[in-house]
């Protein structure tokens, strides 16, 4: 290592005084005028201890899926009905069914597994305004952090059906298919239930994104893209079981 580099832990500093920052016992030490439960070390408790209650709270759950879809769906769309009779399939082939525990096509998704006395999960995020937990859940954990949260989306699914939505279903869905394409994630099914909504999505990656080589065309083969409820529960493969 040059004189110009130091370490402190495991970070590498160049650049002299520029890049200082305190020793780590000169930073306890140190008195900012900060309440040192509003501090980032602080925080990373905090993150810590969501991973240890979802972990806990999920270990014993049975194999599950997960349905992603919008917060806004009201009760008298085609699609909250397509949502319900998912969620009540799902449980009829005995998965659990895990969402985002609020309303529209979250709620619907639990909705359909709870009246079919199924293992109902909602895992649910602080947000500003929010109203709680849809009332359809039999096994519900808060999140702050929507990090932490997604971690137990994958952890705790088989594969995913994601339905119409906006910018947090689209968040889901991309996390996904990312983790699927690195292989971090193996064998996960994925369905896009509603082709209105998701094939215009679809074209534009096939036509854009794998044309211009961003993506490999191999890549379309990790979507199932159908109106289909039995399509879209076939496509989950049976509890416990790895589709090939
Ligand atoms: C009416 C309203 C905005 C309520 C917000 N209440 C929410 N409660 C729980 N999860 C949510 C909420 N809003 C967004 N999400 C997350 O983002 C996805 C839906 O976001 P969007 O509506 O597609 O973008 C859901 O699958 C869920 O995981």
């Amino acid at each position: 290592m040059s004189d110009q580099l130091r370490r402190a832990g495991a970070v590498v500093l160049g650049g002299g005084e520029r890049t200082r920052q305190p020793m780590a016992d000169e930073a306890l030490l140190q008195h900012t005028g900060q309440p040192w439960s509003h501090l980032d070390p602080w925080r990373v408790l905090r993150i810590q201890s969501e991973f240890v209650e979802g972990f806990d709270a999920l270990k014993e759950l049975p194999p599950a899926v997960s349905v992603f879809g919008s917060a806004r769906t009201s009760t008298d769309h085609p699609m909250y009905q397509a949502a319900v009779e998912l969620g009540r399939g799902l449980v009829h082939r005995g998965f659990a069914v895990i969402t985002g525990g609020g309303p529209g096509i979250m709620e619907a998704a639990n909705r359909g597994a709870f009246e079919a006395e199924g293992t109902s999960v909602g895992l649910g995020i602080e947000l500003p305004n929010e109203q709680g937990m849809n009332e359809f859940i039999s096994l519900g954990v808060n999140f702050r952090y929507f990090f932490a949260r997604k971690t137990m989306f994958l952890k705790y699914s088989q594969g995913f059906i994601t339905m119409p939505g906006g910018f947090g279903t689209l968040d889901e869905l991309f996390e996904a298919l990312t983790l699927i394409q690195t292989g971090k994630v193996k064998n996960f099914p994925m369905v896009l239930f509603g082709r209105a909504h998701w094939a215009p999505l679809m074209e534009w990656v096939r036509d854009t994104m794998a044309e211009h080589g961003f993506i490999a065309r191999s890549d379309l083969s990790l979507v199932t893209v159908t109106d289909d409820v039995e399509e879209a529960l076939d496509a989950m493969g049976r509890p416990g079981e790895i589709p090939g």
